[in-house]
């Protein structure tokens, strides 16, 4: 489980949220939700390590999470703009350097080899296996996109936090995102939360819904 206890973050004078307290349970869907600008980024970035809390914990399995954690990097994996690609390089060669630490990953969570993707199994799942060879500046935005979706396939985790995948994707590429939501929380236990403006991933059975401003009551679809 992933608690956030009293959690504040603000950027100097601008609070973005405070006291917000969530705990994120494994073989469960959430949603972030609520308008532009209500933090939800800002809350991904936090659950990712990539931004401290100004106030309050995280905790992981009830310990204390530092990014540099072994414990957080094998379990927790995510996407979000913060997230860039490497120039000079295909994405073939990243999602080949992401494949190389994917073994040794699964080994620490111990989960099925066979759930494994390489990464040209992976491109070709989501439709995009001419993107293996190329930088991913001459992709559309759309191909983009699914590209840095396949890492979800090649990269085992517990706990993954997506910010807005459906940005730029058509609708087979949403409705992928909602089938493979599947697969990872009800066949694999594990938990998916994705920040989305999209209702499609609003309505997967079983979402857990948490709107901006945090702290308000949680709907379930
Ligand atoms: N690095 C930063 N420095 C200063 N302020 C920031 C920074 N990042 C975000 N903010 C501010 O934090 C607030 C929340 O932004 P955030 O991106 O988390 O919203 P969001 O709910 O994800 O919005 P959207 O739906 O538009 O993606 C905004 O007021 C934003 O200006």
């Amino acid at each position: 489980m992933i608690e956030l206890l009293a959690a504040k973050k603000a950027f100097k004078e601008n609070l973005v949220f405070e006291d917000a307290s969530v705990q994120l349970h494994r073989g469960t869907y959430y949603t972030l939700t609520g308008p532009n600008g209500s933090g939800k980024s800002t809350l991904m970035k936090c659950l990712l390590q990539q931004e401290e809390l100004t106030e309050g914990q995280m905790l992981l399995n009830g310990a204390p999470v530092k990014s540099s954690s072994r414990p957080f990097r094998t379990q927790v994996f995510g996407i979000n703009d913060a997230i860039g690609w490497l120039p000079g390089v295909t994405v073939g060669q990243h999602l080949e350097m992401m494949a190389r630490a994917a073994t040794e990953i699964n080994e620490a969570l111990g989960t099925d080899p066979e759930n494994l993707y390489s990464p040209r199994e992976a491109l070709e799942e989501l439709g995009v296996p001419q993107a293996y060879d190329r930088q991913p500046y001459t992709l559309s935005s759309g191909q983009e996109q699914r590209s840095r979706l396949a890492s979800l396939l090649v990269r085992p985790a517990r706990y993954y936090f997506l910010d807005e995948p459906e940005k730029r994707l058509d609708s087979a590429g949403v409705q992928w995102i909602t089938e493979w939501v599947d697969w990872r929380v009800t066949d694999l236990g594990d938990m998916v939360c994705i920040a989305t403006h999209d209702p499609l991933l609003n309505e997967i059975a079983g979402t857990v819904n948490l709107r901006f401003p945090l702290n308000q009551e949680e709907s379930r679809a």
